[in-house]
């Protein structure tokens, strides 16, 4: 008969097999760091023991619960039991882990913190309570994201995120990996939060990799072709998500044919216009669009060396904003 006392010292067990110890201690080092290391009672009382009520997501990775009073100030959160997690990966996971714990950014999804008192890592997100960005998009016909000025400040919210991620000085690089727009994710007040972190997402530069990941109409030819992640191959998923933005198209067609190919041509060819939403395609919008429809073809070079920077992309689109609201404000000016 399995005592209380039995299942408790499993789970320390667990505990302290998994890194456990290496976390806590980085935690009394640094007290910057806001990360909950939760006992699995919590969890379970959180989601209601992974109540299929509880569900709000499911993705390739594992499924998404909403979970209640695991955060201090009562907010809800989002808690992703992973699936198909090998037993012989929880050391890099706790290494990943130090690092992502690290990641601070308004426009990326806060990791709260973890469990590792079960047999599959569970990661404690905050909750981001509108849909994704690929639903507003393609799905729910919500008037706010027909509007260029929200579609932009989505764009230029992500992009900044993902240079955050490629060059901060508070962690070395971290790849994203899967940039699409279901892993945009969109507060009441469509703030950008760019999610889907924890599950083997740390490259170096240099590592190679064999296995592909990812999500097909957002993959770098490049990285299908050698196999081998980097910053650019972000900056190219990216560039889908731009087109999404730009054209409510999906990344692949029925047919199969990407987003990316077609919207290329069509850039060639001089007739990119014929693809874009027609919502947008206002007189007063025209030299916009031209400028993000060049940006977005930059991002989708197919020699990832010619692709500019995730920080320039930014960049960009900041400055793009910048002009946006001038050109708001001179409207105004008129009005009056
Ligand atoms: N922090 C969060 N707040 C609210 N909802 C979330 C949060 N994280 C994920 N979700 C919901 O759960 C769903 C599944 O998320 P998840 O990141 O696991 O999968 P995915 O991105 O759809 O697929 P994959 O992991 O295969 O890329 C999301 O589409 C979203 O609806």
């Amino acid at each position: 008969r399995i005592t209380r006392q039995d299942l408790m010292r499993q789970r320390e067990e667990y505990f302290h097999l998994r890194g456990g110890q290496l976390l806590r201690n980085m935690m009394s080092r640094d007290n910057n760091i806001p990360f909950m290391l939760y006992d699995r009672d919590q969890i379970e009382l959180a989601t209601n023991r992974f109540n299929n009520m509880s569900v709000i997501g499911q993705g390739g990775q594992g499924t998404v619960y909403r979970g209640y009073n695991l955060d201090p100030d009562n907010n809800p959160v989002a808690i992703k039991k992973c699936k198909g997690f090998d037993e012989n990966s929880w050391s890099e996971f706790t290494d990943e882990l130090l690092i992502l714990s690290r990641v601070n950014h308004e426009n990326i999804v806060k990791l709260l913190g973890c469990s590792l008192q079960f047999d599959v890592p569970i990661l404690v997100y905050e909750f981001v309570p509108n849909k994704t960005l690929y639903n507003l998009i393609h799905i729910q016909t919500d008037q706010s994201i027909r509007t260029m000025g929200i579609r932009l400040k989505v764009a230029a919210e992500s992009a900044k995120a993902l240079a955050y991620l490629h060059s901060s000085l508070d962690h070395p690089m971290i790849l994203h990996g899967d940039v699409k727009s279901t892993n945009i994710l969109l507060t009441n007040n469509f703030i950008a939060k760019v999610s889907d972190f924890g599950c083997s997402k740390i490259r170096t530069a240099d590592e190679n990799y064999d296995v592909v990941k990812g999500t097909m109409g957002y993959l770098d030819p490049e990285y299908l072709q050698k196999f081998k992640l980097t910053d650019k191959s972000d900056v190219y998923s990216f560039g889908v998500v731009l087109l999404e933005l730009l054209t409510r198209r999906m990344p692949l067609s029925v047919e199969k044919v990407s987003l990316a190919s077609i919207f290329q041509e069509a850039m060639r060819e001089g007739h990119f216009l014929e693809l874009i939403d027609t919502e947008i395609l206002h007189e007063d919008n025209m030299g916009l669009i031209s400028d993000l429809a060049t940006l977005a073809s930059q991002c989708l070079i197919m020699t990832s060396e010619s692709r500019p920077t995730m920080s320039t992309v930014a960049e960009e689109l900041r400055r793009q904003m910048a002009g946006q609201v001038q050109q708001d404000q001179g409207v105004l000016t008129e009005l009056i």
